[in-house]
């Protein structure tokens, strides 16, 4: 019988705090299409701030942030995008770009920190004066943190040299900061630093930051007039938001000095991978709060099966591949918790070979 339940599957997973459910409760509210939300419209005001822009607006999730600030950048028909061929965007966000925008996603392979070579990056730039059976790039989409790369981070000089040459060509460039607050954290830049040269930014409160629901995008008065406005067509226009943005408020507040001490956990859980045989972890890559391990093909154990092992100990994890684990560190994983799902493994692992059954 589990009696305990550790949630490695992503920080997405965090629980409101009570002060979150107090704030919610006693949120100032209104009707944000009508006449505008006053919670929403002041936390709004406090992440344009922060992040160093003219102006945001609240959305549902990081995947309607990212198809906002891709659409209204594209808004041409026969636009292209350039991203990452391992981004969110591309991989995980159903090609809303595509099926619902009509934007031609352009490919560029994502190095292991996350980052796409700028030569290859302007390589793979389409003019509009260009021939006649290519579609015109119109945005460069970088991400920071990089999920897929590990959590990694994208220094402000890259994306300093990334936004130059967006500019040379006449192009956007619109970051995927669902995990932008944990780059600053683990680079000691602040965020409006790191999105200096971007146009537009989406960014997560409900993954480290905590908050149940929500992301902001920021970015020019008339960038977010737009995007406000797709938000509407997507069915993302909500009425008393008051209640979602008094909690993002609160994690915004109360949270982000804490991811430092994610990372910290992340690097212990790293540390303690490396012990296990049937495993293979490069803990130097851990920059953040995301950690991805490999399972040694000697082993004949999958990525599948060790994760279902780990359930009976009540330890959830996420197979990234057939033989790679992703597991995300957050505020509510206690150190305890980091040593108590490296017994696990371990024991999960013995379990597995003693019975024999693996892939
Ligand atoms: C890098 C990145 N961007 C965007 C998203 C999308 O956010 P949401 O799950 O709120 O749609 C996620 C995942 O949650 C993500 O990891
Ligand atoms: C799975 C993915 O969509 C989510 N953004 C996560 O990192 O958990």
């Amino acid at each position: 019988m589990v009696t305990r339940t550790v949630d490695l599957r992503s920080d997405t997973v965090t629980k409101p705090t009570e002060a979150m459910r107090a704030a919610m409760a006693s949120a100032d509210v209104d009707d944000d299409v009508l006449s505008g939300d006053p919670t929403a419209q002041r936390f709004e005001e406090e992440v344009a701030r922060i992040m160093g822009k003219e102006a945001a607006v609240f959305v549902p999730s990081g995947t309607m942030g990212n198809l906002i600030s891709v659409l209204v950048h594209c808004e041409v028909r026969g636009s292209e995008v350039i991203l990452g061929d391992d981004s969110h965007i591309h991989i995980y966000e159903n090609g809303g770009i595509s099926s619902i925008g009509g934007v031609h996603p352009r490919t560029v392979k994502n190095n292991p920190d996350g980052t796409m070579d700028i030569d290859r990056i302007e390589a793979a730039i389409r003019h509009p004066d260009g021939a006649l059976y290519y579609p015109t790039t119109r945005l460069i989409c970088l991400e920071n943190t990089h999920a897929n790369c590990g959590g990694r981070c994208i220094t402000a000089e890259y994306t300093d040299r990334v936004g130059k040459l967006a500019r040379k060509h006449g192009l956007k460039l619109h970051i995927d900061g669902a995990r932008i607050f944990n780059a600053s954290a683990a680079l000691g830049v602040p965020v409006h630093r790191l999105v200096q040269a971007a146009d537009s930014v989406s960014v997560c409160l409900s993954k480290g930051l905590g908050a149940p629901v929500g992301s902001v995008i920021v970015g020019t008065k008339d960038f977010i007039t737009k995007a406000r406005r797709l938000r509407k067509t997507l069915g993302g226009g909500m009425r008393q938001i008051g209640v979602l943005c008094a909690a993002a408020y609160v994690a915004l507040q109360d949270n982000v000095v804490k991811l430092e001490d994610d990372h910290r956990k992340a690097k212990i859980f790293a540390d303690g991978l490396k012990e296990i045989k049937q495993l293979n972890v490069d803990a130097s890559s851990v920059e953040t709060n995301m950690v991805f391990f490999n399972i040694n093909e000697s082993s004949m154990i999958s990525s599948i099966s060790l994760c279902e092992a780990l359930e009976k100990f009540g330890v959830l994890a996420m197979p990234a591949s057939s033989t790679s684990v992703r597991v995300v560190i957050h505020y509510q994983i206690s150190e305890s918790d980091v040593h108590y799902a490296l017994t696990s493994i371990k024991q999960a692992i013995q379990e597995i070979l003693a019975v024999g059954t693996t892939k």
